[in-house]
């Protein structure tokens, strides 16, 4: 894909969606970017007030489109779907989210598209398979933002902790982008050391990790219940794994990838790192975890499997 020109559709142009167009905006990715959503005029706006800004970033084509636009894109990003309302969970959404996923991978086939998808609609984890399923693509080429932004959410709270920046803490969340998600403490550093080492120095207990970890866990419902939604730290993390595919970065990213064999998991999309390059996942990295999280994976995947296994056959059905 490293070609001159490349092409990004946007499928959902809500709140994610918008801040996620904003955010390639900023960063001058893709020079063509198409929006699609049910509301045309909406599209058309958000188009218009993007182009405005390009001439303070990069030249970029913005405009809003149909299914067709799709057939010689290099990424569709999909945040098309419903999101949660105050005490609703992620795999509250799956009846509802998976019926649109269907309405819009159906079109995008049909358009001829060979590229990437990525998806960020929730419960995400669930709706990537899904997508891989309907569409038939090859599942490297269907992506998910997984746990990017959970990881995200935990390299903040050790970075105020450990008084570190969070670009410095290598830290991921692992399994479902939800309820059951985990911290693989085990396997993370700062500034190369580990960080249950680092806590073990500064007086930090287990117990006071296992609350950053349930902290971060619920993160995402303190900001709904605050202001409706939560949508500029995912267009963030869509956009950087939008970067590591759009200049074939090969960067290590957390994301949601489908399991073949890794961490004993097969026939599933589930959070873990993975290398992100042109092609779309490269490779898993497999993260060594120890006795807690080697439980929690698999409940974890227990939960994705059961809820997906459910909502595909009553779509089917
Ligand atoms: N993966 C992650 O880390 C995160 C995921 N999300 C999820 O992203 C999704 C979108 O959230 P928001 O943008 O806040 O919702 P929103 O309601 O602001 O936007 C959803 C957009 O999807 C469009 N849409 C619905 N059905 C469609 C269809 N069939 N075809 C085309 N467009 C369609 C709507 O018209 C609307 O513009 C939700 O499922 C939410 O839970 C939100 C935050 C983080
Ligand atoms: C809404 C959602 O999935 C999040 O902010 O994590």
């Amino acid at each position: 894909m490293s070609k001159n020109h490349q092409k990004v559709v946007l499928v959902g142009d809500g709140a994610v969606g918008s801040s996620y167009a904003y955010a390639m905006v900023q960063q001058g990715l893709a020079e063509e970017f198409a929006i699609i959503d049910l509301s045309k005029e909406r599209t058309e706006g958000d188009a218009l007030d993007l182009e405005d800004a390009t001439p303070f970033t990069a030249p970029k084509l913005v405009y809003a489109a149909d299914y067709d636009t799709c057939k010689d894109a290099d990424l569709v990003v999909i945040t098309a779907g419903a999101p949660q309302k105050p005490g609703e969970t992620r795999l509250d959404l799956v009846d509802k989210n998976m019926k649109i996923m269907k309405s819009i991978i159906e079109p995008i086939k049909a358009s001829g598209f060979d590229g990437i998808i990525l998806v960020a609609a929730n419960p995400v984890d669930i709706l990537t398979y899904a997508a891989q399923k309907f569409s038939g693509f090859p599942k490297h080429k269907v992506i998910s933002s997984g746990t990017s932004l959970d990881s995200a959410r935990l390299r903040v709270a050790l970075a105020k902790k450990f008084n570190v920046s969070p670009v410095d803490v290598m830290a991921n969340i692992l399994g479902e982008h939800g309820d059951t998600e985990f911290a693989a403490y085990s396997s993370a550093t700062i500034g190369g050391k580990p960080l249950l080492d680092m806590a073990k120095e500064a007086g930090v207990s287990m117990d006071e990790l296992l609350q950053i970890e349930d902290e971060v866990r619920h993160k995402a419902y303190e900001i709904i219940n605050r202001k409706g939604a939560t949508y500029y730290g995912v267009a963030t993390a869509l956009m950087r794994i939008s970067r590591a595919i759009l200049r074939d970065e090969n960067a290590v990213l957390p994301i949601a990838a489908p399991m073949n064999g890794e961490y004993g998991l097969d026939d599933i999309y589930i959070g873990t790192p993975a290398v992100i390059n042109a092609q779309g996942i490269d490779r898993v990295i497999e993260v060594p975890l120890d006795e807690r999280e080697t439980k929690a994976m698999a409940a974890s995947a227990k939960t994705l499997k059961e809820i997906a296994t459910a909502g595909m056959a009553k779509l089917q059905g």
